[in-house]
Order: structure tokens, then sequence, then C-alpha cells
């Protein structure tokens, strides 16, 4: 194994250009992640959070500009390539298996691979509520539970980059709470970097180092998030 293979990976997206079919998205945008650290993408409705990240993992094409991982570019890599190469990510919106098990929601996580038993084991140390629940389907369980679920089920593949997208949508405050703990010991333990999309900045800037402000697709501020979270002004003049 390399050093860079053991460590979180580092993402660099240089003058980004993606969208949808003609309707194009982000113009040009430009971040750079340290290998490790946390960042918190911010920004209004529609500014282009999610577009992002879905070109980072490969799901939209790069039109222009570049995606490089660690020291490798994969702009013109596919989803499947890209999550190998180490991406994991959580798209707004639990996408757990409704019909099968929690169990075989979380080996399926890890994409075949031939510890997926250990990675198993390993995973329910820090996921204990998944542990009474392993032969309950998907479906049945809480919003919360299964949103749980999803991060767990990315974490069996062993990311070193985890693409997070609004995890709090839809749960309660004492959830959000719990989940948030729960990203933080995540972080502390896994030590993969981390991309968040957080409409709650108070909550972005507990779990993050550096906020990246995206208006229209472009990037407009790129400070601590400490700072951004006490920028009153900044904060209605783009985030309401
Ligand atoms: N599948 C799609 N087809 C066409 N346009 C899309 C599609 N998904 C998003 N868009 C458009 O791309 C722009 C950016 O959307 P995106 O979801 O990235 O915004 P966002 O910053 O994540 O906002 P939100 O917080 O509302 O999710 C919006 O104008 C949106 O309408």
């Amino acid at each position: 194994m390399t050093e860079e293979s053991e460590a979180g990976l580092g993402l660099v997206v240089e003058n980004l250009v993606t969208g949808y079919g003609s309707i194009e998205v982000l113009h040009g945008v430009s971040i750079n992640v340290e290998p490790g650290s946390a960042v918190a993408i911010v920004g209004s409705n529609g500014a282009g959070k999610s577009t992002l990240l879905r070109a980072v993992s490969g799901l939209l094409p790069v039109l222009a500009g570049s995606i490089t991982l660690g020291s490798h570019d994969v702009s013109s890599l596919s989803p499947h390539k890209i999550a190998r190469a180490g991406v994991g990510h959580i798209p707004e919106g639990r996408q757990v298996l409704q019909r099968l098990t929690v169990r075989e929601n979380l080996i399926l996580g890890a994409q075949g691979s031939a510890d997926a038993p250990e990675r198993l084991d390993a995973l329910l140390e820090t996921f204990p509520a998944l542990r009474d629940k392993l032969g309950q389907v998907g479906g049945q369980l809480s919003g919360g539970q299964q949103q749980m679920l999803a991060i767990a089920r990315a974490l069996m593949a062993n990311p070193r980059l985890i693409l997070l997208d609004e995890p709090t949508v839809g749960l309660s405050p004492k959830l959000t709470d719990e989940l948030y703990y729960l990203l933080a010991r995540i972080r502390h333990e896994w030590k993969a970097t981390f991309v968040l999309v957080e409409q709650n900045i108070a909550l972005a800037a507990d779990l993050t180092d550096q906020a990246i402000l995206l208006q229209r697709g472009r990037v407009i501020r790129t400070e601590p998030s400490k700072s951004l979270m006490h920028d009153e002004d900044l904060l209605k003049a783009y985030l309401t």
C-alpha cells in the first residue's frame, strides 16, 4: 500500500464546468480539499451544491476543467471506477434498499470485498443501533435509522473521501444531533476527507474546517467555517 492509500484522499477541482444536458449549472468551479480535512459547501437553493457532488462522483460529465483525487485525474472515469478509487457519495434522500435487510444493505455496500464480514463487525461498533436491526428490512426502519444505514452502507466500502449531501433533511432535532455526533466520531476515527452539503451553518461549522460558498454555479467565498458562521451580513446576503 502506498502512503497515499492509507490517509484521506485530497480533492482538487479546477475550473469545473458541468450541468444537465444543455443546461450548464457550474461555470468554472475550483475547490481544493486537503487530505483528511472537512469542508462544507454552502449556498442558497439551486446554487449547484448537489451538482458539484454529483460531478465529483462521476454522475455528471466534466464538460471543462478537471477533477483530481489524490494524484489521479478522474475527470473521465465512470461512477463505478470513482467509487473504487475511494469515493463514497451519500446523496440527499436516504437511498436504502427497502426490501433488503439491514445486513444485506450493509454487505452490498462492501462492493464484493472479501473482508466484508470483518468490516461489518467494525462498523457495528460505530453504529450500535443498527446491530439490533440487522434482520429487519430497510423499509421498516424510521427515517433517522434509514439515514444512519445509508451512511453506514457507504462506509462499508472504506471510502477515503466522503461526499455527504444534506444528511439531516427531514430528521428531528434530536436525531440531527445524534447524527452529527456520529459524523464527528467517524471523521475522527476514520480520518477520511469530508465534503458536506449542509443548509444548517451551525452544524456545518461544528464538523468542518473550511466553508465554500457557492452562488449560481460559482465559488464566491472560501473561509474558515467558524468565521462564516459569525458573518451575519454574508449569511443574510447569500443564504436566505
Ligand atoms: N436533473 C436535473 N435536470 C436539470 N436541471 C437540474 C437537475 N438537477 C438540478 N438541476 C438544476 O441545477 C441547478 C442546481 O441544482 P442543485 O441541486 O445542484 O442545487 P443545490 O445548491 O444543491 O440546491 P438545493 O439545496 O435546493 O438542493 C438548479 O437550477 C436545478 O434546477
